[in-house]
């Protein structure tokens, strides 16, 4: 065996997810392993006729507190922790009796799972697994005497090479298990204090943030093909989305889907689908159109009647299950992906017959207004925020203008602001009749966001062989106020007859008077919908 190599001479067995524990523990006693295991474990390994001694032997202890106490003690953390080639260690262990512990498996009681369970308060502490992290992290620390498996998927690997070298461990495994072992405890334990930040509020920031994830899917690129790029899925989390959905057909998402679709979804979901039908076409994570409808249909097409060029290659969201009405028309055109809450049998079957094409479904859309953070890296840190749970519905709108906006104009600036909220900063959506017509995203004058969005309901308005810009008659919304009078005056030479905006602005006096020069009715909502 190379020197590097250590040879399992017994091993400690505790897990929690006894999934193939029987078949691994019956090869680790062909290998001539001594097993040792807690309660569970021991029972599941002694009734499948294996001989194994309970941890308790070792301890002289009884396991004790409703489990809360069965592998804390030095018979068990002397014999991970002591390093071999240590005299001192070794004498340790003679003086004491404690054998030493080669290998390490253990799982650990499931949080994450008890947590998405949506269990009790008392339920989610009692699954805070105490004993198990604390072996791997000894057992980690001693990697270089001690291997640790902390996953069911890594049983067949580490068997094979134990059978393939006399029962021995290399030195490289060892390390790479370690790092997969701290990891997964951190990745627990930030899920535990995620969850009591959630429990306990506060409005300071707290000193330490941890974030911890699951590999989702490991993913062929990320923005570009020379980007590694995998997806981790946050524990526990219950609102529905891009990480709870489910990929019923279509080929791997990638990157740019899954943000994508993240975008998609969290907009559609702004429309309560008790009240309307409503779907979302979006590119490069901003929306390309957005629309209501008396189905998902008319929604849909009304949705790509804004920017039928840019829907191409699109991302498809839909407020309510996919019908087989709509489906049919979203595959006359090429999209990369659709996400609804469900589909029915026959949408399905439509969708089925475009194999590439990706079909999610997320059993519920999310709440708007849930709280919850945003997280961003930048160079040696990130950021957190509080995610924008805010909505036009609970906004307090002050007409500004002399004149007021009427019934139909009030409800097109609402969409519009609604959707402002998820389009790239600085955001300008033209609305008409629960559409957008014309949307001017990312453009680092809000200046320069009036003209594109005028420019592409112009364009639309051609498309539909129209002479008269769609934005005629239109609400527009911008996402922050405007500082000057000229992006308002360039949404009234559009045809937009009414603004929403959050005001905010020294020049607001400035902005109204232009409003009311050029017969505009303007609200300010009080609130910012920034997305950068
Ligand atoms: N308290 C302890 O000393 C302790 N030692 C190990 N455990 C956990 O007990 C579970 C296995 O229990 P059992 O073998 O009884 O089914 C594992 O998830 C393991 O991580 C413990 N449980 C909780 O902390």
């Amino acid at each position: 065996m190379p020197r590097d190599h250590i040879r399992v001479t017994r091993a400690l067995l505790s897990v929690s997810d006894k999934t193939g524990l029987v078949e691994f523990a019956t090869a680790l006693a062909g290998l001539g392993v001594e097993l040792v295991s807690t309660g569970g474990t021991h029972r599941a390994l002694s009734e499948a006729g294996l001989t194994v001694t309970e941890v308790a032997e070792l301890t002289r202890f009884p396991e004790m507190m409703d489990g809360r106490v069965k592998t804390l003690h030095p018979a068990v953390h002397g014999g991970l922790l002591a390093v071999r080639d240590n005299p001192e260690h070794q004498a340790a262990l003679a003086a004491h009796g404690i054998g030493a512990i080669d290998l390490l498996v253990v799982n650990l009681y499931p949080f994450e799972e008890t947590l998405k369970a949506g269990r009790a308060y008392d339920d989610c502490v009692e699954n805070i697994d105490v004993g198990g992290p604390a072996m791997i992290r000894a057992a980690a620390k001693n990697h270089a005497d001690v291997a640790v498996v902390v996953d069911v998927a890594d049983y067949s690997a580490l068997l094979d090479e134990m059978r393939a070298g006399e029962g021995g461990i290399s030195a490289a495994t060892r390390r790479r298990l370690a790092q997969k072992a701290f990891s997964r405890t951190a990745s627990y334990d930030a899920a535990i204090a995620n969850w009591l930040a959630a429990e306990v509020p506060t409005q300071e920031a707290p000193a330490f943030r941890a974030l911890g994830g699951r590999l989702g899917q490991s993913l062929r690129y990320g923005e570009n093909p020379h980007q590694a790029a995998a997806f981790y899925r946050l524990p526990g989390t219950l609102r529905p989305g891009i990480a709870t959905a489910r990929q019923v057909q279509g080929k791997e998402l990638s990157y740019n889907n899954l943000n994508d679709t993240d975008a998609a979804y969290e907009c559609v979901a702004e429309f309560d689908p008790a009240r309307t039908a409503a779907v979302a076409i979006i590119k490069h994570a901003n929306p390309c159109g957005v629309a209501e409808g008396a189905d998902l249909l008319t929604a849909y097409e009304r949705a790509l009647a804004c920017d039928p060029t840019s829907a191409f290659g699109g991302i498809v969201a839909l407020n309510r299950p996919l019908d087989a009405e709509a489906a049919r028309r979203i595959v006359e055109i090429f999209t990369e992906v659709i996400i609804a809450p469900d589909a029915s049998d026959e949408a399905k079957a439509i969708i089925g017959a475009k194999k590439n094409l990706r079909l999610l479904l997320a059993d519920g859309l999310p709440d708007p207004r849930a709280a919850g953070e945003t997280v961003r890296t930048v160079a040696g840190g990130f950021l957190v925020q509080g995610r924008d749970a805010s909505v036009v519905d609970d906004m307090a709108l002050k007409v500004v203008t002399r004149r007021q906006p009427s019934e139909a104009e009030r409800a097109d600036m609402i969409f519009a602001y609604r959707v402002a909220k998820h389009v790239k900063s600085n955001a300008i959506v033209y609305a008409k009749n629960g559409a957008t017509v014309g949307i001017g995203a990312g453009q680092m004058s809000r200046v320069d966001s009036s003209i594109t969005a005028a420019r592409k309901a112009a364009e639309a308005a051609k498309s539909l062989g129209l002479a008269e810009s769609l934005a005629k008659g239109s609400a527009v919304a911008s996402d922050a106020f405007f500082p000057f009078p000229d992006g308002l005056l360039a949404a009234a030479e559009a045809g937009a007859t009414a603004v929403i905006q959050p005001g905010g602005s020294m020049r607001d006096d400035d902005v109204i008077r232009a409003a009311d020069e050029a017969g505009l009715a303007m609200v300010f909502t009080g609130v910012r919908h920034f997305r950068h």
